[in-house]
């Protein structure tokens, strides 16, 4: 058997009619069947409100599924958070008050039990351009800085498992394209299967082998997009031709998404 720390191996993931309504009676995801192969990176991208982030938090095990289920290599997601076997870096970066950036990339990884080779937390700090922070609190740090720790704590633990809400949404454009550029090789590197969720079309096609285009809320799969551009991603890759014609498309998709939702039902 792998010991406890052992880096789990990229999971496929699996949604089987998966949906939810909250509470209050929002439906924010209407029976979805979607899997994802293990190792790739796959967008998801739809208009604002139409599930995207409920659908990570379902993946995640954050939020449970009204119904239907989610498998990580035929697990339950509670099963593989065990394993630390999934790292998060959503939104609003949970990291703790009171511990450094340092602190808390270590936290991350006293809880996976993974030992840490030497300037390995110092160097994923570098790479996220937090040089000179590392024992800062993060009531000290921006937004965009605070986005990013919490990127290099998801990091740190070499999940199985990636899932990033708007990983660079704090941050400013030129480095937004930086990290874009950078951190990705870290994980296609080691083969994470990784779920992206952005606004960003451009920034989409530019990191993905596969983009899925959801509908206004409750979300429903649109088109399911084939990236088949070089890896490692050049840098301007997104500038290419073939890149242009793949974010037209996925823009045409979204639009497409849009009007379905304007028709009435009765003519769906
Ligand atoms: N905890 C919750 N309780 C009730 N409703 C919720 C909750 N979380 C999300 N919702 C609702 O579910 C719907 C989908 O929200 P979600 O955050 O998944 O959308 P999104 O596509 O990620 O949006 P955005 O792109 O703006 O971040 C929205 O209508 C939202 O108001």
């Amino acid at each position: 058997m792998a010991p406890d720390h052992a880096p789990t191996p990229p999971p496929e993931v699996a949604c089987i009619a998966l949906a939810k309504t909250f509470p209050g009676g929002t439906e924010a995801v209407r029976p979805l069947d979607l899997s994802f192969a293990a190792g790739q990176t796959t967008a998801l991208v739809g208009p604002s409100g139409c599930g995207k982030s409920t659908v990570l938090r379902l993946v995640a095990g954050l939020e449970s599924p009204s119904a239907g289920r989610i498998e990580i290599a035929g697990a339950p997601p509670a099963e593989t958070l065990r394993r630390a076997g999934l790292s998060v870096a959503f939104q609003d970066p949970s990291l703790l008050p009171w511990r450094s950036v340092r602190g808390n990339i270590e936290l991350a990884l006293g809880l996976a039990r993974r030992p840490v080779e030497a300037g390995e937390v110092d160097q994923l700090i570098r790479l996220v351009g937090l040089d000179g922070f590392a024992e800062t609190r993060p009531a000290e740090l921006s937004g965009g800085m605070r986005q990013r720790a919490a990127i290099a704590r998801a990091l740190a633990t070499r999940p199985g498992l990636l899932l990033l809400d708007e990983p660079f949404g704090a941050v400013d454009e030129l480095t937004r394209r930086q990290l874009a550029q950078d951190l990705p090789r870290i994980w296609e590197a080691r083969g994470t299967t990784t779920l992206l969720v952005t606004h960003s079309v451009t920034e989409a096609v530019a990191l993905s082998d596969r983009v899925i285009v959801l509908s206004p809320r409750p979300a429903e799969v649109v088109a399911d997009i084939a990236i088949d551009l070089p890896r490692p991603r050049p840098e301007g890759v997104a500038q290419t031709d073939a890149a242009m014609a793949l974010i037209e498309q996925v823009f045409a998709a979204l639009s497409e998404g849009m009007a379905r939702r304007q028709r009435p039902l009765a003519a769906q």
